[in-house]
């Protein structure tokens, strides 16, 4: 688990702010992660804002929705650019689904950093073809802490940290979840559709 530096309680503009982002597969609970760390935020007393890009209506048009339910308000924004002025006084700044971000984003929080706000950005780090997604990389070098976290692979049960797409699509933006998506180890990864594809099912203990 992520152990959160302390910030401290003077005006932001007296403080360090710092950049933390949470990154991994689909499915490796970045978004569970990212709400425990702005909830812990709000139980602190602190001032925290959430946004996503606007595209990413998946779930819910203004809330960020984890894929086992767990859901938290947030303000959809069409660029990166739009997020300073609506951080304005905020003493943690929280982004989801960075990966589909222009690339000003990463200017972005190095600006609210400076300012000192935390910033906590969760996103896809590779996108369907195991290539690096979009401003994560540059997110990822300039941040102070970066959690990589995994899923499980649905097909063998071992630690997935590719998201294996079902469909034949190219697009690089295709939104989904377990309809158009598998967490898959690097070895199913590879196999594609030789791997095959089976629905996770949970041992019964008894
Ligand atoms: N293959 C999988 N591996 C791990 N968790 C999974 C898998 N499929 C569904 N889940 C669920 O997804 C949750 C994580 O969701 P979420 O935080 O939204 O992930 P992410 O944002 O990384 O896509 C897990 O707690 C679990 O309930
Ligand atoms: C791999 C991959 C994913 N996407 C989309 C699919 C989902 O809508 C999001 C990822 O959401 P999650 O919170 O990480 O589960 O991104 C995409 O557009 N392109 C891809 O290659
Ligand atoms: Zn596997």
């Amino acid at each position: 688990m992520f152990i959160e530096p302390t910030q401290r309680r003077e005006s932001p503009h007296l403080r360090t702010g710092w950049i933390e982002v949470i990154s991994g597969s689909m499915f490796s609970g970045k978004t569970e992660e990212l709400i425990r760390r702005l909830n812990r935020a709000r139980i602190a007393r602190l001032k925290v804002a959430i946004f996503k890009p606007a595209i990413d209506t998946r779930y819910h048009d203004q809330n960020i929705v984890s894929h086992n339910s767990l859901a938290i308000h947030s303000t959809p924004v069409q660029k990166a650019g739009q997020i300073p002025a609506l951080a304005e006084g905020f003493d943690v700044v929280g982004i989801d689904e960075a990966q589909f971000f222009d690339a000003e984003i990463a200017d972005v929080c190095t600006k609210l950093a400076n300012q000192g706000q935390r910033v906590i950005v969760a996103g896809l780090d590779m996108d369907f073809a195991g290539k690096p997604f979009g401003c994560m990389p540059q997110l990822m070098a300039i941040a102070e802490y970066v959690t990589k976290v995994h899923a499980i692979c649905v097909v063998c049960g071992d630690m997935a940290h590719h998201s294996f797409r079902l469909l034949p699509s190219q697009e690089r933006v295709l939104l989904g979840e377990t309809d158009n998506y598998e967490a898959r180890c690097r070895r199913c990864f590879v196999l594609g559709n030789d791997a095959g594809s089976k629905e996770w099912v949970y041992v019964d203990d008894k």
